[in-house]
This record gives C-alpha cells, structure tokens and sequence, in this order.
C-alpha cells in the first residue's frame, strides 16, 4: 500500500504567531478536509525535546534504555519513535516532509518552520496583535484573521469560518481528488446524480456551529456538546488504594506469620505506618497505608484475629491501584465538542467538576408536505394516508439531541408552504421537510423554497433517497427530504444528522460504519447502479460474533423492515449485492452508552 519511492506530498502551513488561533483554526480544517475525503499529514514543529511516550509505558521504558527505533504496533494505529544520534541537526522542511513519503497523503499541513519559503495561510487575531506577516512572507497566499486586513493583503477568510478557510483549501488544490473520486472509481453516476459522500462534504461544508453556549449540571448534561476543556483538577484516584478485600503488607515479609496491626477501610483510613512483620486488614477502595508494598487477597490467606499467614508468594505492588493511574493533576480530561455520554459524566464528577459549558441545542423546525396526509386520530378518505415521517422525524431529532419545533403539515398550497418556510426559518437553525423533493411534485414547493432560500435539488446516486433539495432558507440550513417514509429516515441519517452535529458543535464526521459477514442463507439482492442503504439486523453466529441479514422487502415505502433493522448495510454502486459470508459495510442504528 505504501511505498517509500513514491514523493512527498505537497505541504501547506499555518504561520502565525502563539496565542493567534492557529491550532484551533488547524484542527477544524483538518476535520473539514478529513469528511471530504482528504488523507492529511500534520507537520508540528517543536524546539522541545518532544516526547509524547509516557513515563512508565512499557515502550518508554525500552526507549530509554537505549533503542535507537522503537515501533508501537497497534491493531488500528502506530508509531515509531526515534533517536537521532545526538549530533545529528534537526531536518529542515524538505527533510521532515521525505518523512511522509510512502503514506498516500493528499497534502501535509505544517505549523512551524517561520523561515521556509512554501505556500502557508497567515492566521491573524487583532487580540493578539502582532504585525501582519504577509507583506515579508512571500508564500502567504490567503490571511484567515478576524479584522480587516490591510490593503494589498492576499485573499481574506473569516477566523470563524474554518468550513470557508477548508474550501479554499480545497479550491487551491483543484488536482487533489478526495475520495468521491477514488471509492467510486469504477461507477460514474453520470452528469447529475451526485456520490453520497460528494453530497455530504458539501452539505458539512455549509454547516457551522451555532452560536451560544450555557452551563448545565452534570444530570442535564446527557447528550449535549462540550463548549469547554475539562482538566482534572485532582488526580483520580487521589491516593493509592486496595483493589481487593484482603491483607496489606510488605511483600518480602510473605513467608512469616505476621502479625495484624489494624484496619483500614474505604473512608476510614488506617493512619499507621506497616513495619517489618505487620499486616493491616484492608478493604476495597481503602488507601494504602505507608510501608505496604502489596495487597494480598482474603482468600489466599489464613488469618485470625491477631496474626496473618499468607498462602501464595504476593508481588510488589499486587492489587494496589495508584494514585493518579485514571488521571493525573492537570491532564485533559474532555475535549471542546465532545458530545456527553453517560461515562463521561461519570468521568467529571469524578474530577468534582459539577457543571460544565455546553453549546446550545440547534433548534430545528421540521414539517411534512402533502394535501394527502392525515393525523393519527383523523378518518382516512380513500387516497389519504397517515402522515407517518412527522413521528419518525420527531423521534430522529429528538435522539440527534437538538430542539424539536414541529409544525405540522402545510397543505400543497403557495402561500401556506411559504409562510410555513419563513416561519420556520426565523425560529430555527435548520428546517426540515419531507414531500416534494422529487420531479413530479407540486411546482409550489419549488416555487416557495425559490421565492424563500436558495436551495438546491439535487438527485443522489442513493436507494432510498434520490431526491434531496439542500439549502439556506434565511440563516437556517434547509432539507427537503423525500416524502417515502424509508427514503426520508435514510436521507435524514446520511446528511442531515452529521449537519446537525456540526451545528451542536461536534466536529464535522462521516457516520461510523463498520465490516460484517452476510448470514448463512440470507444473501442481499441488487442490481448496479445507484449505492444502497439496505434495512439490516444483527444476528449472532455460531463462533459467537455478529453476521448481518436484510429484514425484508427493501421498497422505500416500507416501514416495517425499516424498524426491524437494527443496522443499514451499505452496498455500493456497482455491487450486484451480497452473498452469504461476503463483508459488507454496516452502519449500525442505535448506540446505549
Ligand atoms: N418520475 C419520477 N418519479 C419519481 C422519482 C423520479 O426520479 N422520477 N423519484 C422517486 C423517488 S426515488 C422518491 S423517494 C419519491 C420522492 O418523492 P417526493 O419527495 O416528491 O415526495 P412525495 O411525492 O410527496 O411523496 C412520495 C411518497 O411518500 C409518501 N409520503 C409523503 N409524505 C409522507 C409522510 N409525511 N408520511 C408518510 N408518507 C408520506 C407519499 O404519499 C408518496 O407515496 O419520488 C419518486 N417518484
Ligand atoms: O430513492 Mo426513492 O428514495 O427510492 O424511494
């Protein structure tokens, strides 16, 4: 896959000076370009003696007893680190760039490396003041600042607007292809049926947080999206502690019979000091006392009530748990724009924090389109259906953890439909509809949305979900989803839920997906032409892990398959479907945790 013939990718860099944002700035590019497809190298420059292994870590340790390379091979990721010989100078940019030779990167993006002469965006903020770098930098070919730049300056990006500083980006290199291009290689969806991936990197393009963040308690933080850095305070756990109900003692002293000098528990610690030929009774959780060196386990011990006898030679430091092992004073605890579960509100309480800043919800305002649907409770003349998307939709966006404004149905009518946008978008971040995204439907809709916004329709190279109409209706985002109930769930869950993310202030992702088996007997039937999203359930096999099978008949109209699935199972253009053991790609519905 690599090879370290092949050259170096081009490099880009970030100039700036410390304080101006450029990390910030970087590592919003760097997410932007990533969901669009681009494979990147970071070059940081550091004039530290940079080490990012730990003390303690097993490679640290082998490291420093002399190993020149040493490589921590992971199943998902690794890395070497290595020791130049003392004299050897640091590289140069040319010298660190070789480096990423061989890796299939799009581009490298660099911080540092002030006197090189390569292509770089000067990251500018007024607070922070500091000259402008442009006019004695020739390389600097757009200023990403949050002021007016002085005249002459190159081409201006808004500091706020990283999706705008990645388009340029992308702009710049019109010869890098993302991987729109390279996953579908082998299937042209012609002039106007855009790649599913092509329709998401434009719509994260156009999708920026909200503005406005609030403090919560930790109980209503379920969910929300971190606005801050959480460090610990305090190291977890505080003191080193007993894993285990038993004795604590030095572990030379184990072949003695020893005598027991008192107790310690969880919160009642015992304040002595464990000699030579002492024990102390210890619980779970209680603190070690000074001179214990090990805990040995109750059952592997005979004991009365004054003297102790061990079973089984202990070794240093057996069932203590240290101090600072899960945090250590000052460490990150939880990054900005992680959305909260319910282990990371553990994880605070654990470090005392109580409340934390958090983004405000998007408010989102949806409605369904259509002169033939009726509520639940309302008779159903003869061409009437229910209007189902409205609880499907309400249920979506209730789990995507936004504020849901739900305005009903708008009758096939121009007026309605365009007094409904514009109400829709003067309450909301994004608003959402399902009906009329297609060709045949009432003029009106387009109409309104063209009269109101602008607004794109697009037809995907999807199934369910070839028709899907993207927007601004004012400042709000806008999705026209298709009216079949299943095309509607599939579309809202490949665009609209990871815009809605960004909008809650995640970083921009494309939705996770993982490889499975098709079951025994139960092969998924296709033919080539457009990516499908076909409903899947989870079942297990007999070694004990997971094959996936389809739930039924696949029409877009077709509820029923849609919730027995647990999964979609995303079958590409070109397949001709799935037999049974082929691996398929498997983007699971439902999280717990
Ligand atoms: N000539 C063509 N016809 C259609 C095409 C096409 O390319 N050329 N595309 C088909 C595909 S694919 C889809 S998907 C649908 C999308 O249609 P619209 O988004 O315009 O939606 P409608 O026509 O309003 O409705 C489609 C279908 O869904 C039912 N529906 C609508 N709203 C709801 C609701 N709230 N709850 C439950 N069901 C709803 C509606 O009754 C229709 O049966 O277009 C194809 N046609
Ligand atoms: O793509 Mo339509 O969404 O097949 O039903």
């Amino acid at each position: 896959m690599t090879s370290a013939f092949s050259p170096p990718p081009p490099a880009l860099g970030l100039a700036g000076f410390s304080g101006s944002g450029k990390t910030t700035l970087l590592e919003a590019v760097i997410a932007y370009l990533a969901a669009a497809g681009w494979r990147l190298g970071v070059l940081k420059a550091s004039h530290h003696d940079v080490d990012p292994d730990r003390p303690g870590k097993d490679s640290y340790r082998l490291r420093h007893a002399g190993a020149a390379v040493t490589q921590l091979a992971g199943p998902r990721r690794w890395s070497l680190f290595v020791e130049p010989p003392p004299e050897e100078s640091p590289p140069d940019l040319p010298a660190a760039l070789a480096r990423f030779a061989g890796y299939e990167l799009d581009l490298v993006l660099v911080e540092g490396y002030r006197e090189a002469e390569f292509p770089r965006i000067e990251v500018h903020r007024a607070e922070r003041g500091g000259p402008w770098l442009f006019p004695d930098h020739p390389g600097i070919i757009a200023v990403a600042c949050d002021e007016a730049p002085p005249a002459g300056a190159p081409p201006f990006l808004a500091l706020s607007e990283p999706a705008a500083v990645a388009q340029f980006i992308i702009d710049h290199y019109p010869t890098l292809e993302g991987p729109m291009t390279r996953d579908d290689a082998c299937f042209q969806p012609g002039p106007d049926l855009l790649p599913v991936v092509e329709a998401r990197r434009r719509i994260l393009a156009a999708a920026g947080p909200v503005t406005g963040t609030e403090m919560v308690d930790l109980r209503a933080g379920l969910g929300r999206v971190l606005a801050q850095t959480v460090a610990a305070a305090e190291p977890v756990p505080g003191f080193d502690n007993s894993a285990m109900d038993g004795y604590g003692l030095r572990a030379a002293d184990a072949g003695e019979s020893l005598r027991l000098v008192g107790h310690s528990l969880a919160g009642s610690p015992y304040a002595g000091n464990i000699g030579p030929g002492e024990a102390v009774r210890i619980m779970t959780g209680a603190p070690v006392p000074e001179g214990v060196n090990t805990v040995v386990m109750q059952e592997h011990v005979t004991a009365d009530e004054t003297t102790v006898r061990i079973d089984k030679q202990p070794t240093e430091g057996d069932n203590i748990r240290r101090a600072g092992e899960d945090l250590t004073a000052g460490e990150t605890v939880l990054e900005p724009g992680r959305r909260l579960r319910p282990a990371d509100l553990g994880l605070l309480a654990s470090v005392g924090v109580s409340q934390v800043r958090v983004h405000r919800r998007p408010r989102v305002a949806f409605f369904s389109t259509g002169d033939e649907l009726r509520g639940v409770g309302e008779p159903l003349e003869h061409g009437t259906i229910r209007d189902s998307n409205r609880y499907t939709l309400h249920a979506l966006l209730e789990r995507a953890g936004v504020e849901v404004h739900d305005l009903g149905v708008v009758r096939d009518d121009l007026a309605a439909t365009e007094t409904a946008l514009a109400e829709a978008a003067a309450m909301a971040d994004a608003v959402i509809t399902t009906g009329g995204a297609s060709v045949g439907t009432a003029d009106h809709i387009h109409t309104a949305l063209a009269n109101r916004g602008e607004v794109a329709f697009w037809r995907i190279a999807m199934k369910p979900g070839k028709p899907l109409a993207f927007g601004h209706v004012g400042d709000a985002l806008f999705f026209g989803l298709p009216g079949n109930p299943v095309s509607a769930m599939a579309t809202f869950l490949q665009f609209a839920a990871p815009a809605l993310a960004v909008q809650a202030g995640e970083p921009p992702a494309e939705p996770r997906t993982l490889r499975l088996p098709v079951a025994e007997a139960e092969p998924f039937t296709k033919a080539a032409g457009r990516t499908e999203f076909q409903r899947g359930q989870l079942e297990p096999t007999a070694d004990g892990s997971l094959a996936v099978r389809p739930t039924g008949p696949q029409g877009s109209h077709i509820l029923r398959s849609m919730s027995l699935a647990d999964c979609l199972v995303i079958l590409p253009a070109e397949s001709e479907g799935a037999s049974p053991g082929e691996l398929v790609e498997v983007q699971p519905l439902t999280t717990d945790a």
